[in-house]
């Protein structure tokens, strides 16, 4: 586990391995998970991120200290006022989508990148958030939201508690400071960061604005891919992926509030003091952040498109084996090199569900329309593909055998099994794009064929 360092912060590689950190030398307790007593007088507590009883390969824990075994705090967080109802609420999260909350469309829809209010309205992380679509149910641990924010304050006072599930964040737009139990992490654009369920964290924003994409699953937690006939190497590495180290401070802060976010409602609770004051830890079960320019994408060399799978960073499994509960797949800068190939996406219908965002740049599909900070979504069966101009220029490309670059774009998909229903305020937005059908409608028959002097009433049938 090598260390490594970033803007001041220190991290810690690999993915689902065993680590520990402790802020202050000999604070973790050796050899055991709950003495009696702790080193400096810690509480030690245990957070679980999956069922006590499950199979060993799946068995993540993570620990903050003290009282029982795993995590090693100055107070532990049952340390707080009763929870209530958020208020003022917040009307547009959802962990439940059904008919009462959500609607059913097939519709291709497509979204233009939410202005970030500079000030007013202030809007900080969890203000900002707001769900697009999703499926399932966070009560029965099955399920994905979708959300997106458009943030313009750091939180203050406050932790976000994500009782639901894991966050997958995807900075568009500013940086993300993130401290968490474990530490802090800091996520530019063109990295992401996972918050497994449970972890109190804070979001700032060191540059300002920031916008992006969350995904969640419930129920489960994010893996690298298997990489079948790839063999040992390539793809997402997991030492690429970086874990904090321990950070704690210990101030007196009244009227601290955690917003817990369970079943999609949110729920606070005060305490007076900082819930970052984990000392030391120990376990696998960590936030983590990382690099898409790290990612070794494989692709074909010689003829055809390859499926987008071939990009999958992470991966949230079913029970079923190769069907994903939501799959995290970028489409990175690369050498496109297929010959006699149409080298774009190719025109398609999925039972699989496809949400798209862009980071960066132009997406090779679509030449306009498709903008950074933007989104789409292609539901089960619903028909897409490149857009017209992108067709047409495709296939009158002089060069369009030679070696080419594709740079400076960074596109993602959030792709699953569950079909999403959407939220009606993502149908209404001012952002929504209205006309996004139009930019298949041009596309125009270059059907030529000597018919053998059928009519266009008389079809010819061979
Ligand atoms: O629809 C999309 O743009 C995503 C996508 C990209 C690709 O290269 C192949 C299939 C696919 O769904
Ligand atoms: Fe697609």
């Amino acid at each position: 586990m090598a260390a490594q360092k970033d803007e001041g912060l220190q991290y810690m590689s690999g993915l689902g391995n065993s680590m520990w950190s402790e802020a202050v030398a000999g604070s973790l307790p050796r050899g055991h998970n709950s003495p009696l007593h702790c080193p400096l007088g810690l509480y030690a507590e245990q957070l679980s991120g999956t069922p006590f009883t499950a199979p060993r390969a799946r068995n993540l824990r993570t620990s903050t200290e003290t009282i029982c075994r795993w995590l090693y705090r100055i107070k532990p967080s049952v340390t707080h006022e009763p929870f209530h109802p958020r208020r003022p609420s917040h009307p547009r999260l959802i962990g439940e989508f059904d008919r009462t909350t959500t609607v059913a469309t097939p519709t291709q829809l497509r979204w233009r990148p939410a202005d970030v209010p500079p000030h007013h309205p202030p809007l900080d992380f969890i203000d900002a958030l707001y769900t697009v679509c999703g499926a399932g149910s966070s009560f029965l641990r099955h399920g994905y939201a979708i959300h997106m924010y458009a943030a313009n304050k750091s939180m203050d006072g406050c932790a976000f508690c994500n009782a639901d599930g894991d966050f997958l964040i995807v900075p568009q737009q500013g940086k993300l400071l993130i401290t968490t139990e474990c530490g802090k992490l800091l996520v530019p654009p063109g990295e992401i960061v996972v918050i497994p369920q449970g972890f109190r964290f804070a979001v700032d924003l060191p540059d300002g604005p920031s916008r992006g994409y969350v995904s969640e699953i419930f129920g489960t937690h994010f893996q690298l891919p298997d990489l079948g006939p790839i063999g040992a190497n390539g793809l997402a590495s997991a030492r690429d992926f970086l874990s904090p180290t321990a950070w704690f401070e210990q101030v007196h802060r009244p009227g601290y509030t955690i917003v817990q976010k369970y079943g999609g409602e949110l729920f606070t609770a005060t305490q007076d003091f900082s819930p970052f004051n984990v000392v030391a830890w120990h376990g696998n079960y960590v936030p983590y952040k990382y690099d898409l320019s790290k990612f070794c994408p494989f692709n074909t060399v010689l003829f055809d498109h390859a499926d987008p799978s071939v990009n999958t960073v992470l991966t949230a499994p079913t029970d079923k084996p190769g069907v994903a509960l939501l799959d995290f797949v970028i489409f990175p800068p690369r050498w496109l090199v297929a010959e006699n190939t149409f080298r774009p996406p190719y025109y398609h219908r999925n039972c699989m569900s496809e949400f798209m965002g862009l980071i960066y740049g132009i997406y090779e599909a679509k030449a306009d329309g498709f903008l950074p900070g933007g989104a789409s979504l292609h539901s089960c069966m619903t028909p897409h593909g490149p857009d017209t101009k992108t067709y047409e220029a495709t296939i009158s490309r002089p060069d369009a055998n030679e070696p080419s670059r594709l740079s400076g774009t960074l596109a993602f998909m959030f792709e699953s099994a569950l079909i999403p229903r959407v939220c009606q305020w993502a149908l209404d937005s001012p952002s929504r794009d209205l006309d996004y059908y139009q930019c298949w409608i041009g596309l125009k028959s270059h059907f030529s064929h000597d018919n053998g002097g059928a009519t266009s009433e008389e079809p010819c049938r061979k």
